[in-house]
């Protein structure tokens, strides 16, 4: 049998209408694992609804639908293979969308593809100020996504169509934004692509014969003359967590009758087996795996990346709720903590922070309203130096050190020991005001273990 290919998440960011869907949906339609039959039963809908020209994007848009429909989590219809990777598309249909999904939920991307629209005024407006270009790549590379493809989207729109001086204008303006951002450039490969027409796509381009010797010429640049697949191809393969600790964040928790408990959830790190002791945080509960299932089917291994159901001995479903995290009760359990430290970006708040300001953390799945106790540090945002001691007030724009307290039991981790429990995003009016790493936690255990050694009364 041939080996299982590589599993590599890729999300998708860019301006408005810059082409994610229609590049997405052609990689899905080209190499994707959608079968036949339902690719012809979306095709001639979008005939009759007189849609054809918007294939790509329309076909994205239902498979969205579909998938939004499900009841089990199956994301399967959004995946396409590489020779060496099978991919699956994390896709951000909206700006809001797009910060939460990068923090929880299905989000751990391995690569960011960057779509950036070439046309006459598209890529003006994608880059402005109050574009989206740029803060979704900031995101992007705040939340730990370190390899990044640029798509030069729309060739076939520049003056002339397919132009090599508008190729390297974009790229030169990309550069720029994404050296400050703290991407290193060199790494950073840049493909010219028409998306709509297909063009540089899978096969090599016949209309672009600069781009094969275009990496001598820029001299800088990598894996340039490939096609988009190539370059997906060619990416680093993922590190999986898979030699850490078990962290499993709980989606949802479910009583079904006969079977009793079941708890579901994405593993984020390490390895669930039936048999296994699981401690429960912050809910303190121990229990034993009877059981895991992963699309219908029994498990007996269940690894990161893994969306899972598993039914657990002894516990009521009312003990146990989303946000809470499961890890093996004998190997670095999970535990709440008292308090974190964090370096925050304030994206977007109308007035002035102090501390004692307190937004609602999504991190992970969990939702909890959190106190800015001290703001520690003011930082540069690009370099992270520090610029001052103990601020007074942040603003939008601001990058800062901060103390958070949680209101409630929460389980969270540094970012450097867990990753995807490590990194939030703070709501407040409706918006996401903030995004944080976490840097330390201080855990309950811990301080109660030194609350012991206090000369009690
Ligand atoms: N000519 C041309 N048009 C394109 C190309 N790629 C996308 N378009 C068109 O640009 C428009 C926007 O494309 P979408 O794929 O919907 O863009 P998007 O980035 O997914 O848009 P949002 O989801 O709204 O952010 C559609 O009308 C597409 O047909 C391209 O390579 N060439």
């Amino acid at each position: 049998m041939a080996q299982e290919k590589a599993h590599v998440n890729v999300v998708i960011i860019g301006h408005v209408d810059s082409g994610k869907s229609t590049t997405t949906g052609h990689l899905v339609y080209k190499c994707g694992g959608v079968d036949q039959r339902k690719l012809e039963k979306f095709e001639k809908a979008a005939a009759q609804m007189g849609k054809s020209s918007f294939k790509f994007a329309w076909l994205l848009d239902k498979l969205r639908a579909e998938r939004e429909r499900g009841i089990t989590i199956d994301i399967s219809l959004l995946k396409f293979n590489t020779q060496k990777y099978s991919m699956t598309i994390i896709d951000a249909p909206g700006h809001r969308d797009f910060i939460k999904n990068m923090i929880t939920g299905t989000s751990q991307a391995d690569v960011a593809l960057l779509v950036v629209s070439a046309a006459k005024g598209e890529y003006e407006a994608g880059v402005s100020r109050s574009g989206q270009t740029r803060e979704h790549a900031l995101l992007a590379y705040t939340l730990g996504v370190k390899q990044i493809i640029v798509c030069v989207n729309k060739m076939d729109l520049t003056e002339p169509p397919y132009s090599q001086k508008r190729f390297d204008e974009v790229v030169r303006g990309v550069k720029v934004f994404l050296k400050k951002i703290g991407y290193d450039t060199k790494a950073v490969p840049f493909v010219p692509i028409s998306g709509w027409m297909g063009e540089n796509m899978i096969a090599p381009t016949q209309k672009m014969p600069w781009y094969q010797g275009w990496k001598v010429r820029l001299r800088e640049g990598a894996e340039t003359g490939k096609t988009l697949l190539e370059v997906l191809d060619s990416i680093k393969p993922p590190v999986r967590t898979i030699n850490k600790p078990l962290r499993l964040p709980l989606q949802d928790v479910y009583k079904i009758g006969g079977v009793g408990t079941v708890p579901v959830g994405k593993i984020e790190t390490g390895v669930l087996k039936p048999g296994m002791t699981l401690m429960f945080s912050p809910a303190k509960l121990t229990a034993e795996v009877k059981s895991i299932e992963m699309h219908h089917q029994g498990l007996d291994t269940a690894l990161p990346g893994h969306n899972v159901g598993f039914n657990i001995k002894n516990v009521s479903v009312k003990n146990l709720r989303r946000g809470d995290v499961a890890g093996n009760a004998q190997h670095d359990p999970p535990s709440d903590v008292r308090s974190f430290e964090a370096q925050v970006i304030i994206l977007n708040h109308p007035g002035k922070i102090k501390s004692g300001y307190s937004p609602v953390l999504d991190c992970h799945t969990a939702h909890v309203t959190c106190r800015f106790a001290e703001l520690k540090e003011k930082l540069d945002r690009r370099t992270g130096k520090k610029l001052a001691d103990n601020p007074q007030l942040l603003q939008s724009g601001d990058a800062a050190t901060v103390k958070l307290v949680p209101i409630k039991p929460m389980c969270v981790e540094s970012f450097f020991t867990y990753p995807p429990l490590g990194r939030f995003a703070a709501r407040d009016l409706k918006q996401t005001v903030a995004v944080g790493v976490i840097k330390s936690v201080e855990k309950e255990q811990g301080s109660k273990a030194s609350q012991k050694t206090q000369p009690s009364k």
